[in-house]
C-alpha cells in the first residue's frame, strides 16, 4: 500500500528542536537521508505565517516527491493543497475532518487508549499513531506510554497501519517495526541530530532491518 511506504520514516517538525539551524536546511537534509513523509507541526504561528511556511515547505518537498502533512489545521492544509492532515483526540473530530477533505487526502489520527483504537476501526483513517510509544521531553501533555506490549496489542486489534511516535531512536526502531509498527515518527532523533542526513539514513536502515527480520 502506498500509505505504508509514506509512513515508514515520518519526520514531525519542531523548529525549536532544530537547535538554531535553518529549518528548511534540516528538513532537506533529512529528506535526502531517507525521510518518507513530513508533518509541519506549528503550535505558535499565526494563520498567515503558518500558511507561508507551509507553502515554502511544500515547494521544497514537491521537488523530492515527499508528501506534506499539516498538524491540527485542516484550513491550512486545504489552503496550500497539502497531502493531508494529522489530528489528535482534542482536535477537530475525525468524522468532521473527513467531510471537509477531498477523499484522496491522507488523514492521520493519534490514539492514546485501547478504546480509541477500537472506535477508529469504523473510520476511514489512513494511519493511526500510537501516541506516545515512550515518554518524551518533546511532548509532555500525553497519556501513559503504550510501550512495546501496548504496540503488540494494537497490531493484533486494528486493521489500520500503525505509526509509533515518542522516544524513537536508532536503539528502538528495529524493535518497534518487529512488534507491529509500519513506520516511526520522530522529532528530536532527526531535528536535533548533529547530521539530520545521517540520522535519517541510520533510522531508515533500522527500519529496513526490522522489515527484513
Ligand atoms: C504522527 C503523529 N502522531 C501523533 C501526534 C500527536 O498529535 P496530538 O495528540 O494532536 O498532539 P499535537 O501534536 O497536536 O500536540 C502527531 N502530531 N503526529
Ligand atoms: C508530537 C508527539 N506526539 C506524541 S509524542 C510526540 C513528540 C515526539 O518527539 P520525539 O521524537 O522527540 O520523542
Ligand atoms: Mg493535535
Amino acid at each position: 500500500m502506498e500509505i505504508e511506504k509514506h509512513i515508514q520514516l515520518y519526520l514531525v517538525t519542531d523548529e525549536k528542536a532544530c537547535l538554531g539551524r535553518d529549518f528548511f536546511w534540516v528538513v532537506e537534509e533529512a529528506v535526502k537521508g531517507g525521510v518518507t513523509m513530513v508533518q509541519l507541526r506549528e503550535k505558535e504561528l499565526g494563520t498567515r505565517a503558518f500558511i507561508e511556511k507551509g507553502k515554502r515547505l511544500k515547494d521544497l518537498l514537491d521537488m523530492y516527491g515527499v508528501p506534506l502533512i499539516i498538524n491540527d489545521r485542516v484550513d491550512v492544509a486545504l489552503a496550500i493543497d497539502a497531502a493531508g492532515v494529522h489530528v489528535g483526540q482534542s482536535d477537530m473530530p475525525f468524522a468532521i475532518l473527513k467531510n471537509l477533505l477531498p477523499p484522496e487526502k491522507i488523514t492521520g489520527l493519534s490514539v492514546e487508549s485501547k478504546w480509541q483504537v477500537q472506535e477508529a476501526e469504523d473510520w476511514n483513517v489512513s494511519y493511526i499513531a500510537a501516541s506516545p510509544l515512550f515518554s518524551t521531553p518533546s511532548k509532555t501533555d500525553t497519556e501513559s506510554p503504550w510501550g512495546m506490549s501496548g504496540l503488540r496489542w494494537m497490531r493484533d486489534n486494528t486493521h489500520h497501519p500503525v505509526v509509533v511516535i515518542g522516544g524513537l531512536s536508532e536503539t528502538n526502531t528495529k524493535q518497534a517495526i518487529t512488534n507491529g509498527a509500519k513506520g516511526i515518527a520522530v522529532i528530536s532523533a532527526i531535528c536535533s541530530a548533529p547530521s539530520p542526513y545521517e540520522a535519517a539514513q541510520n533510522l531508515r536502515a533500522r527500519i529496513v532491518a526490522g522489515v527484513q527480520s
